[in-house]
């Protein structure tokens, strides 16, 4: 896992890195004060991690999906759909088990963060944090998504969402740390 201000290139491919020059890294105590949750689950100890913080913190459901054309459904709608900056009412939980891809989240300044994801990252991006996700050029990465209830997949966009009690309760909490 890499985290970083992204450029203010907007205009040029999403699937780009787009480094800052020079490059502005984040530390994983950086992301944990956006409520961002990181663990490697990457080498011998990897699937065992996992299980543990799926037990501690109650993720009792799971499914897998692999984000590339031809592997999932409406795939450009998707992608698109994934790319539209949004919310969601729970937790996201994802486990990269290969391939790469981005995650961008919007800092307290409302700048884009982004989260390099590879092969045995798992991170948690708390309810009501701005994202965003799009595939890296490799186009390919598999992951499960975990849940603590049943497996959904609801966003709300922005500015909807801003109204929604899982924003406000978002800021409250990012404020107060
Ligand atoms: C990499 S998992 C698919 C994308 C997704 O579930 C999501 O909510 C992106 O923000
Ligand atoms: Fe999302």
């Amino acid at each position: 896992m890499r985290a970083y201000y992204l450029d203010h290139d907007t205009g040029s491919n999403p699937r780009l890195p787009h480094e800052r020059n020079p490059p502005a890294s984040l530390t994983e105590a950086e992301l944990n004060k956006l409520g961002v949750l990181y663990w490697d689950c990457s080498g011998p100890e990897g699937q065992a991690k996992l299980e543990s913080v799926a037990k501690e913190r109650g993720y009792r459901n799971r499914d897998e999906v692999r984000i590339a054309p031809g592997l999932l459904p409406d795939y450009e709608k998707k992608i698109k759909m994934f790319f539209d900056e949004h919310i969601h009412e729970d937790e996201e939980i994802r486990f990269a088990l290969e391939g790469s891809g981005y995650f961008d989240v919007r800092s307290q300044n409302d700048d884009w963060v982004r989260i390099r994801m590879e092969k045995g990252d798992l991170i948690v991006l708390p309810a009501g944090i701005y994202h965003r996700f799009t595939p890296d050029t490799s186009d390919y990465i598999h992951v499960v998504r975990l849940f603590t209830d049943a497996p959904k997949w609801e966003a709300i966009n922005r500015p909807l969402a801003d109204s929604t009690v899982a924003r406000t309760a978002y800021l409250q909490h990012t404020n107060a740390v």
